[in-house]
């Protein structure tokens, strides 16, 4: 059977005091109650940063511009049905005030707290360089 790889972009919302923008996901959904970095599937015809840009305004009712969106890193890791490639990229700079439109929670957190918070497995690689990085 053929592999589905699934591209997700993502971001880290960073404030000014260098806390980092986690956001719950919805019960209902693919790893209900688990906090992820905002963002989403990648559609056909978008570029990574026209999906988040799209992704960040669905999801938190935020603009952000394209220069404002750093690449990070990504992770890559192989769920049980498919295969997840997610670009993470570094935001400091939006207008708007995050809201959750689309999850069942938001929470600013320092990196050193976000192993605190149950993520996916595909983000658990990409906590210790947030921590790195803030
Ligand atoms: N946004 C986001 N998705 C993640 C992260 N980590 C991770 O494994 N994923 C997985 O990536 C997939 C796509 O994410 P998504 O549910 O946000 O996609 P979406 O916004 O387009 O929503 P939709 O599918 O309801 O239209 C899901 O299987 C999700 O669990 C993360 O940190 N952020
Ligand atoms: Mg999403």
């Amino acid at each position: 059977m053929a592999l589905k790889l699934v591209l997700v972009a993502a971001c880290a919302l960073i404030d000014s005091d260098g806390r980092v923008l986690i956001a719950q996901r919805p019960p209902e959904k693919q790893m209900g109650g688990l906090w992820e970095f905002p963002g989403g599937k990648w559609e056909a015809g978008e570029r990574p940063e026209e999906t988040l840009i799209r992704e960040l305004q669905e999801e938190l009712g935020i603009t952000v511009k394209e220069p404002c969106l750093a690449p990070f890193t990504f992770a890559s890791h192989a769920y049980a049905d498919f295969h997840l490639l997610m670009p993470l990229y570094i935001c400091r700079r939006w207008e708007g005030i995050p809201q959750a439109k689309e999850h069942t929670a938001l929470k600013w957190v320092r990196a050193k707290e976000l192993s605190d918070y149950p993520m996916p497995p595909a983000d658990l690689p990409l906590i210790p360089m947030l921590r790195d990085l803030l």
